[in-house]
């Protein structure tokens, strides 16, 4: 006998890509859960299936950063006060460093970060965690259909009282503009170019590179910038190439974002009126118009 729960949570994080840099994910989690019935006549009652198993992917995947164990580039140093200083170096020579709270990474094996490889790695947490008549935990990962154009974004909420603080966490994004009533096709799309992989930052945390906490250089083949905070959880310090960052004057709630790109949009479309529904990952988001 199988259970099946769909939609049990959508995982919103980050990965490093030896390809394409730092990449904002929302991944959807069904699961199918295979065994014998139990006194209640279940296989398990489908409120604990959901609290138990979405508080684990909530704790080893969600809002964190997922970085590749195995890939050939990768320097991670744990430090004692539990920081750890992670170092990835993408094919194309580009640096991207962090230096941020043990609880912040999840460390996958393998070269790259697939469904494949995290479906793996979460499958091995969550077995450990199953009751007795339960002999088989399926999970299938699967993003959005999204028939529009799209983003995928990193970024951190240092002022959040939860994991939203975290420097390097993302979701793949839908974003709707119109123009005068009518949806713009040419204004999505000239976002989700400009947002393909983007990490925004803001403005008051950057961080000068002789305050850095990690280790290692600047490297000198094109320019660079950092940013840091102190919050609830510690300190969090993110270095990566300029052109990999969008750096805004205010934080990057998907509220200020939305604000963002209306601003933008009031320029490139000379006065018409503008309404933008920004996504932060799957079915919630921000809307601005006149
Ligand atoms: N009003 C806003 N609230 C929150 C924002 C925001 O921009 N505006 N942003 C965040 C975080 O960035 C976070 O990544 C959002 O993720 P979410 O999955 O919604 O958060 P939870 O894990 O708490 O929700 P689940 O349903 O458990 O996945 C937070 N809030």
């Amino acid at each position: 006998m199988q259970l099946f729960v769909n939609d049990l949570t959508v995982m919103d994080f980050s990965y490093l890509c030896p390809k394409r840099g730092m990449v904002g994910e929302s991944w959807i989690v069904d699961v199918v859960l295979s065994g014998d019935l139990n006194d209640e006549s279940m296989i398990q009652d489908f409120g604990k299936v959901k609290k138990n198993l979405k508080r684990l992917i909530d704790d080893y995947v969600d809002h964190k950063l997922l970085v590749p164990a195995d890939y050939n580039d990768v320097a991670i140093i744990r430090n004692d006060d539990e920081q750890v200083d992670a170092r990835f170096t993408c094919e194309d020579g580009r640096v991207l460093q962090l230096y941020c709270p043990a609880e912040a990474y999840a460390f996958i094996y393998g070269e790259s970060v697939t469904m494949e490889s995290v479906g793996l790695y979460l499958r091995e947490v969550l077995a450990t965690h199953l009751p007795e008549n339960v002999d088989n935990l399926e999970l299938i990962l699967r993003t959005e259909v999204i028939t529009t154009p799209f983003y995928h974004y990193t970024h951190g909420l240092k002022k959040h009282d939860g994991n939203c603080q975290r420097i390097a966490h993302g979701h793949r994004s839908k974003i709707d503009v119109f123009v005068d009533g009518q949806n713009s096709l040419e204004s999505q799309e000239y976002w989700a170019s400009r947002w393909e992989d983007i990490y925004i930052a803001s403005e008051e945390d950057r961080l000068a590179f002789d305050k850095r906490q990690a280790s290692g250089d600047v490297p000198g083949d094109q320019s660079y910038s950092c940013f840091a905070y102190e919050s609830s959880q510690g300190y969090f310090e993110i270095l990566l190439p300029d052109a990999d960052c969008e750096v805004v004057t205010t934080d990057s709630t998907v509220e200020c974002l939305a604000q963002f790109i209306y601003d933008q949009e009031k320029q490139r479309k000379q006065g018409a009126a503008v309404k933008i529904l920004a996504y932060e990952g799957v079915g919630k988001g921000a809307l601005v118009c006149d």
